[in-house]
């Protein structure tokens, strides 16, 4: 498939070549403008039954690095908010920036934060696997949760203590007992809206959840994703993972829900 990245030759500029959905007209991320968005009273809260969830693996898939988890069964789900039924998490990953506060996929009236966690859930109540959720309307849910620089965040060290064994692309390591639930901030207000992959293939079937409260790590954490690479072990050019996101893409008149006023 065609290697797509982040680069000046590869990167999101260049994605439509291959990936037609590129120029969709829901894609994301996007910039969300609170004095444009809309209170949905109606709207229930989001609600994340992550008590059984367990981690299986860390992965540097040559773009992110990815926590994966078991999605065998119904014990890690989010309901409510603006989902008809249960999603199913399947994998969390960040994107970030190179320094400062640059990193985020979203921006928030045009402010980026230095990073952003997705949390990837699949619509397991209508389709079996996430292969199929993946191609299908209605078939994947991300929580995104903004991270900005500050004091050090307990829960994310054991995440970024075990990011040396993943160093390389294409490296798999052992991750397990891993709960996300320690990464969220304290209120689970959100922004909603329809959207994409922000990825390749930028599949339009994502609805977004975006916590308005960010988390705080320190920068001496944010170095520590900075220290990933893109490159494999074997190649002698050592390219960093840094500036992994893609810019925020046209709204094209869609509707930003707020769970709160
Ligand atoms: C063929 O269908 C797919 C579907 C999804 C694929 C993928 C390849 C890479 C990542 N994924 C993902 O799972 C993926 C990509 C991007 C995101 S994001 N950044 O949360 O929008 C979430 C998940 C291929
Ligand atoms: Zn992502």
């Amino acid at each position: 498939a065609y290697p797509w990245g982040y680069g000046q030759e590869d990167g999101p500029y260049a994605w439509h070549k291959d990936f037609p959905n590129a120029k969709g007209d829901r894609q994301s991320p996007i910039d969300i403008v609170p004095e444009g968005t809309v209170y949905d009273a109606s709207l229930p809260p989001i609600f994340l039954f992550y008590d059984h969830c367990n981690s299986i693996n860390l992965c540097n898939n040559g773009r992110s690095v990815t926590v994966e988890f078991d999605d065998t069964d119904d014990r890690t789900v989010i309901r409510g908010g603006p989902l008809e039924n249960a999603y199913r998490l399947k994998q969390f990953h960040f994107h970030w920036g190179g320094k400062g506060s640059h990193g985020s996929e979203h921006t928030v009236s045009g402010k980026s934060y230095a990073s952003e966690l997705h949390l990837v859930h699949w619509n397991a109540a209508k389709y079996k696997t996430f292969g199929e959720a993946a191609e299908a309307p209605d078939g994947l849910a991300v929580i995104a949760i903004f991270l900005e620089i500050g004091d050090e965040h307990r829960g994310l060290h054991k995440i970024t203590d075990a990011l040396y064994m993943v160093k390389f692309k294409d490296s798999v390591a052992d991750f397990k007992g891993f709960n996300p639930k320690c990464l969220l901030p304290n209120i689970l207000e959100f922004w909603t809206y329809p959207g994409s992959l922000t990825t390749p293939p930028l599949h339009e079937n994502v609805t977004w959840i975006i916590l308005k409260e960010p988390i705080r790590v320190s920068e001496k954490q944010m170095g520590k994703f900075r220290m990933l690479l893109i490159s494999g072990e074997e190649e002698e050019d050592r390219k960093r993972m840094e500036n992994n996101f893609r810019p925020p893409q046209p709204l094209n008149g869609r509707k930003v829900r707020a769970s709160f006023n």
